[in-house]
């Protein structure tokens, strides 16, 4: 008898894509495999108006249904962004059996055509309206921008490229609109995964936009139990990636960080030694706390624990609490 594989995952364009590189990589490691797709259409994709916050954030939102379906055993496996994981609760039951080869982890700017980045840079961010819902993203733009104006802005990624070209009025979750947008931040890797790469106007570096924790690895959640599926999986798992996942996801967890916790975290690997960067902001990018640590890449729990009691020490878990949804 063959074995099976049933992958869950999202119908967007870019969690298809993302899906479907898994499926490549095990047939490689495993051709015996059958391998099924299995389409989900979660609420917060459904519902592209309301903050995520109504949906219990993103793990609820995006992440709720296809777990359930895993630990009900209709799926032996589920595809998430890792950073779309909640990364400060524990999910019995369930383990990420693996990580793929990271993509690039930075964010982008994505310019509506006929503007030009050295408008955007020569006006300091004046007059230009800037699309996206994370509250990470807004306080490194005012930054960086300190006069531009940031706006609500959701969707999946080729969606909110259209919205950007055909200049949409973004509904408010309270009720009137905003827009349009000039501009959005957007993931580098999710704009490749939808073939969308060609519109970056310019990327952010690590320095001056950290990351998301998890951002660019997709991870691959399975029963803790099921031996069969979790031996497949970690023939596709990149240690690496895996190891930058525990980093970022341990600073996380020492922050108790909610689905809309203005926290970064990005760590790197160099030969032997992993660098770890996190930060907390204020939505007004006005309060940032950033620490930079450095230890043996094999052991990235306890980097990721030191980095967050660092930021604690500094005073983090006022400005967590601050933007903890009621
Ligand atoms: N919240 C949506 C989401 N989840 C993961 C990515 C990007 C790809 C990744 O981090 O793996 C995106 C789109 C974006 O942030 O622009």
């Amino acid at each position: 008898m063959t074995d099976q594989m049933r992958i869950g995952t999202r119908k967007s364009t870019m969690a298809m894509a993302q899906t479907e590189e898994i499926a490549r990589r095990l047939n490689v490691a495993a051709p015996e495999l059958a391998v099924e797709i299995v389409k989900f259409d979660p609420v917060g994709d459904r519902d592209q108006t309301s903050n995520l916050l109504r949906h219990g954030g993103k793990g609820g939102a995006f992440v709720g249904e296809i777990r359930d379906a895993v630990r009900a055993g209709k799926l032996h496996a589920a595809m998430h962004s890792l950073k779309d994981m909640p990364g400060n609760e524990d999910t019995p039951g369930l383990v990420i059996g693996a990580t793929l080869v990271r993509d690039p982890p930075t964010d982008s700017l994505v310019l509506r055509p006929g503007l030009s980045l050295d408008e955007l840079t020569r006006s300091r961010g004046k007059g230009f309206k800037i699309g996206t819902n994370a509250v990470r993203r807004a306080a490194y733009l005012r930054r960086l921008f300190p006069e531009i104006e940031v706006i609500h802005f959701r969707g999946a990624a080729d969606t909110r490229v259209r919205k950007l070209d055909n200049r949409e009025m973004q509904r408010l979750p309270g009720g009137g609109e905003v827009g349009p947008a000039d501009a959005l931040i957007m993931a580098r890797s999710g704009l490749e995964r939808v073939g969308l790469a060609n519109r970056i106007a310019r990327d952010f570096s690590p320095q001056e936009m950290l990351p998301a924790a998890g951002q660019g690895i997709v991870a691959v959640e399975c029963a803790a139990n099921d031996w069969v599926t979790r031996r497949y999986l970690a023939m596709i798992d990149d240690p690496a990636a895996h190891l930058a996942c525990d980093a970022e996801r341990e600073v996380l967890w020492v922050l108790n960080g909610h689905c809309n916790s203005p926290i970064a975290g990005y760590a790197m690997i160099n030969g032997g030694e992993m660098c770890l960067t996190a930060s907390v902001l204020d939505e007004a990018g006005e309060r940032f706390i950033e620490v930079t640590r450095m230890g043996p890449a094999d052991r990235p729990r306890e980097l990721g624990r030191a980095v967050g009691l660092d930021l604690l020490d500094k005073g983090a878990a006022e400005l967590i609490e601050k933007t903890r949804p009621l």
